[in-house]
């Protein structure tokens, strides 16, 4: 499926980093360096901007190296892009270690997954059918 994309950043477009990957590894786009004290949040550019086809909308996720190596991951993951929005495309950054971090121009910061979504109308009723789980949730099926 192709995207519209404008991209401004100093850095090539988002790629797949292997043939099967499901999220284009986004970079920063940032003048100079970036640190993030620990517990520190910042949003980073990425100096895109999309154009996402109606149904379909991308999800900002964290990156496992950087959370499992730097404990820095995103903080509203998954972040959510609307098709309709047409700003840039930022990444809300959060340094969970205690450590600070810094963020270099072209790092690979996160990584974007292009998913299909529904829009629902609601069907207000007064009951829900019977299933086997009813109201069962929070290890109900699993060990005391
Ligand atoms: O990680 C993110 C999350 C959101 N956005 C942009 C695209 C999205 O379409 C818009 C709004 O995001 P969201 O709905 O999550 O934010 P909100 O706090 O509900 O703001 P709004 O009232 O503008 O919807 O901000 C990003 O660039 N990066
Ligand atoms: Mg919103």
């Amino acid at each position: 499926m192709k995207v519209r994309v404008i991209n401004t950043s100093k850095h090539e477009l988002p790629e797949y980093q292997t043939p099967q990957s499901a999220g284009l590894d986004l970079r920063a786009n940032i003048d100079e360096p970036i640190e993030l004290r620990p517990l520190e949040r910042k949003l980073i550019g990425t100096g895109l901007f999309l154009e996402l086809p109606a149904g379909f909308e991308a999800q900002i996720r964290p990156r496992s190296g950087l959370a499992y190596k730097y404990g820095v991951t995103v903080l509203n993951t998954p972040g959510t892009i609307d098709a309709d929005y047409r700003g840039e495309i930022k990444v809300l950054l959060v340094n969970l270690s205690n450590e600070p971090f810094t963020i270099d121009d072209g790092e690979r910061i996160a990584q974007m997954v292009v998913a299909k979504h529904e829009q629902i109308s609601w069907e207000p009723s007064e009951s829900l059918s019977d299933t086997e789980r009813g109201a069962g949730g929070y290890g109900s099926t699993g060990k005391k």
